[in-house]
């Protein structure tokens, strides 16, 4: 895809711009036992683990699809307290999933979206395969009808429930495979089927599905075909609830050995599966391509109108860039009048981080922290830029990347403590067709849904010209400022940009 687009590139961010075990939704599972809700004892003793939590949520919320009608599938409908109420979703593992997961959610990236990173993120940071990651999932607004399977039920009655929701019984023997090689069946929630266990290192008494249960491998194969499986859902003490038994078995074994017999074959196959799960959504919603890491990613543009100068600042990361100490990286870019710049980015070279499948190099441009910023003549202004890294242009194939210094931040900002008010003044570029401003401002309803109200500015006739390229519109707004963007309706689209500092830095209002 191309650069912008604010879904993708926050997923992108979300899904490579990992520093193992620091940042991100992965810090929540590294190591691969944390365990952040634990009530007695610590994390790593409790037998649960927030990435089996993950996986399980995702496949519950999953599993209220309905193929025939297109209703239900991931759409963190899940969050629900009815669906969570339903004996099909006994336990705490959904609460506590969505605790952590949809904390990652954005005005731009779903809840649904976070579940299925989670899973993706789980699998992929605990030992197994890559899974293709599509975006766009959209939250339901309201409670799906249940469709979950549980243990006591029926071969017959599992065979109907996964071709319901879109599976085989090939598929389905291998996603339950693929899903229990993580976690296992505490006592709480399912006493009739696990006992109190009374262990040190089980203390909230989770009888696992296989000896690695914080580790993706095809040891939930290699143990139940080797007879040696203490999973509580093959060998439990009461064979009603012995569905994964039942499951396992029902091809005459075909599929368990062939997992058994190739821990490859069983990490692509689970891929797939789990890649068609985390994709089955409801009917009519289009989910993106494959999200792959962008080679070249401009970040946090950021543009203060002072006077007759823009400061502009931000950041770009390359992906994988070849190790070269005499490396020469150059923002270039074009202006409004037709004149074209350049800017070496090699000494501010701001951070490295890591992630299992490659390495993303961050250089800064500007400093929005000092005086020094990259200063811009605001007539000129900026369109598009271009990055040169060690003698190749990254241009995005011709498109370039670019920029609008259309609706900017003023330095004339300005706070009155009396009422906690900002007075917040934007400039706009004139000559442009911008036909409304306005504050934006974030909020999550009652479903943790995040919402966005919209304050108009006055209107365009009570403007104060800056200088020959920018006027200023203003509006005075009480409350918060840390959940607030300016967005601008230009030549009839609306966009946002994530442009104000945040209150407490504006200065006094002039009394
Ligand atoms: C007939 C189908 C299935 C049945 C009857 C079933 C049943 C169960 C039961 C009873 C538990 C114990 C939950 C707890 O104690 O909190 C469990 C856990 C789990 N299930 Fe399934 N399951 C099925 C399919 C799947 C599928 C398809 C997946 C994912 C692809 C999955 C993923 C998990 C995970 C990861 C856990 C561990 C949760 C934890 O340890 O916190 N299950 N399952």
């Amino acid at each position: 895809y191309l650069w912008p687009s604010p879904m993708l590139d926050e997923l992108e961010s979300l899904l490579y711009e990992i520093t193992p075990g620091t940042t991100g939704i992965a810090s929540f599972i590294q190591p691969c036992d944390t365990f952040s809700f634990a009530s007695t004892g610590s994390s790593g003793t409790t037998g649960r683990s927030n990435a089996a939590d993950w996986i399980r949520t995702a496949y519950h919320d999953m599993a209220t699809h309905n193929i025939a009608d297109g209703t239900g599938g991931l759409d963190a409908s899940i969050r629900f307290a009815e669906e969570q109420a339903r004996a099909e979703n006994v336990g705490d593992g959904f609460a506590n999933t969505l605790n952590v997961l949809a904390g990652f959610a954005t005005r731009y990236v779903s809840i649904a979206d976070t579940l299925a990173l989670g899973t993706v993120i789980a699998v992929e940071f605990c030992g197994g395969p890559q899974i293709p990651f599509r975006g766009g999932r959209v939250d339901a607004t309201e409670p799906n009808l249940p469709g979950v399977p549980e243990p006591e039920q029926t071969l017959d009655s599992h065979i109907a429930t996964f071709a319901k929701q879109g599976f085989t019984q090939d598929e389905m023997i291998g996603l339950v495979a693929c899903g229990h090689t993580f976690g296992g069946v505490q006592h709480a929630p399912f006493p009739d089927i696990v006992p109190e266990l009374n262990d040190p290192n089980s203390t909230e008494s989770v009888a696992h599905f296989d000896s690695t249960n914080t580790h993706f491998d095809n040891n939930i194969a290699t143990e139940y075909i080797s007879g040696t499986t203490q999973n509580p859902l093959v060998v439990g003490f009461n064979d009603t609830t012995n569905s994964d038994r039942r499951i396992f078995g029902s091809d005459g074994n075909v599929t368990m050995l062939s997992f058994a017999n190739s821990p490859e074959l069983f990490a692509s196959r689970c891929s797939e599966l789990f890649a068609r799960m985390l994709d089955t959504v409801p009917s009519g919603i289009q989910l993106s391509d494959v999200i792959t890491p962008l080679p070249v990613k401009p970040s946090n543009l950021k543009f203060t109108l002072d006077g007759d100068i823009l400061q502009f600042s931000g950041g770009v990361r390359f992906w994988n860039l070849t190790d070269n100490p005499n490396r020469v990286a150059l923002l270039l870019w074009d202006d409004h009048l037709g004149g074209v710049h350049n800017f070496t980015l090699l000494s501010l070279l701001e951070s490295v981080t890591s992630y299992p499948d490659g390495v993303a190099t961050s250089y800064r441009f500007g400093d929005d922290s000092s005086a020094s910023g990259f200063s811009l003549d605001a007539t000129a202004g900026i369109t598009n830029m271009r990055f040169m890294v060690d003698g190749k242009l990254e241009d995005q194939g011709g498109v370039g990347f670019p920029v609008q210094d259309t609706v900017v931040f003023s330095t004339t900002s300005c706070f009155f403590s009396n009422n906690f008010t900002a007075q917040y003044n934007v400039a706009v570029r004139k000559g442009v067709n911008v036909t409304s401003v306005y504050i934006e401002t974030q909020a999550s309803d009652s479903s943790g849904h995040i919402v966005i109200t919209e304050t108009n500015f006055f209107s365009p006739d009570s403007t104060v010209a800056v200088n020959s390229a920018y006027s200023i519109w203003t509006l005075n707004l009480a409350g918060s400022p840390f959940t607030r963007y300016v967005g601008a309706e230009i030549d009839g689209v609306k966009s946002s940009m994530a442009l104000f500092t945040p209150l407490p830095a504006l200065p006094s209002c002039p009394s």
